[in-house]
């Protein structure tokens, strides 16, 4: 098992790999992402990581093919995604976008069948498998009851929720989360981080939540201003050095008393002065000396690069 993660071992090689190579976006003519360059192993969790306007949602954006690069490519499982016809990557990639649209007229069961949609030929009605599916897809995320009522008038937090059953309902290799516990209440964040290692794919998740993080992901890649700066296993990529460099925070780093894995506990009384990282509470545990060092915590991507529009 990587990093904090919790991971079994029981799940691991399912999945497909998904590699970003030298990834370049621009919106508008602006470059927003450039030269990012990151993996997540079959069956890993991998986390994105960053600041506001970092970049992670255009990066995820790139991978369930909203968006098309300027530059770069992602690969699964080798395989460049632009080669490949949608129908196919639809198959093997399903998303949470931050994207989650509210005014479906469509019941709960109607939205999550609608992963079913890749396996289907053109106007075919669900099959028992299908059926199936997406009762399970929706009794994993604890809306089993939810199947006949409007999507529209679930709260934030049951809309996300069913938009990641359609997501478990289309049986992905990869699952690409964009955010997927904003509007969760705590315990049902601890729940989808739950789902979420115990799913038998690759996952690609972006998260705010650093000891969420921490947690859940075997891997982390950090963003800032559009270039990933530190790759790695959580515990040696999350120092109070990057914390501050990159989150402007001050913060510490110690075990947690229950799990053991990192905890990050941040200071918030006050943003950090880069130039005075704050040393670890005596009193604290250190986290273990990291086994490898992260990569190196780069120069920022320039703000304006001419580009074309995606
Ligand atoms: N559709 C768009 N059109 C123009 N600019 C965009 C668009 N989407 C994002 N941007 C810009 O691209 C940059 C990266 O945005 P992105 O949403 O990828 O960041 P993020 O790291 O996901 O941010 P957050 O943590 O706030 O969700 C930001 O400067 C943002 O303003």
């Amino acid at each position: 098992m990587a990093g904090g993660g919790g991971r079994t071992e029981a799940v691991t090689g399912h999945g497909m790999r998904i590699d970003i190579e030298d990834l370049r976006v621009s919106y508008a003519g602006r470059c927003v992402v450039a030269g990012v360059r990151l993996m997540a192993a079959p069956g890993e969790i991998a986390g994105v990581v960053g600041p506001n306007g970092s970049g992670k949602s255009t990066v995820l954006r790139t991978v369930y093919r909203h968006l098309n690069p300027e530059a770069g490519r992602v690969l699964l499982a080798g395989e460049d995604i632009r080669a490949m016809p949608p129908s196919r990557t639809a198959r093997h990639i399903a998303a949470l976008p931050q994207e989650r649209g509210g005014d479906f007229e469509l019941t709960v069961h109607e939205v999550v069948a609608m992963g079913r949609t890749p396996y289907k030929r053109a106007f075919a009605g669900d099959d028992r498998d299908d059926r199936e599916t997406v009762a399970r897809a929706l009794a994993d995320v604890g809306l089993a009851e939810y199947g006949g009522r409007r999507f529209s008038a679930l709260s934030g937090g049951e809309r996300q929720r069913a938009l990641l059953a359609r997501a478990f309902a289309q049986a992905p290799d990869v699952l690409v989360l964009d955010e997927p516990t904003n509007h969760l209440d705590v315990r049902h964040q601890v729940e989808l981080l739950n789902l979420l290692r115990g799913r038998a794919c690759t996952t690609l998740v972006s998260l705010h939540d650093l000891n969420a993080a921490a947690s859940v992901c075997d891997r982390l890649h950090v963003l800032s201003e559009g270039t990933v700066v530190a790759s790695g296993a959580p515990r040696e990529v999350l120092t109070p050095e990057l914390l501050a460099e990159v989150f402007g925070v001050r913060a510490v780093v110690v075990e947690h008393p229950l799990t053991g894995g990192p905890l990050i506990a941040v200071d918030q009384r006050e943003v950090a002065n880069p130039t005075a990282i704050p040393t670890a509470n005596p009193t604290a545990v250190p986290t273990a000396a990291p086994t490898a060092a992260p990569t190196a915590v780069s120069a920022p991507v320039p703000g304006a690069v001419a580009g074309q529009e995606s």
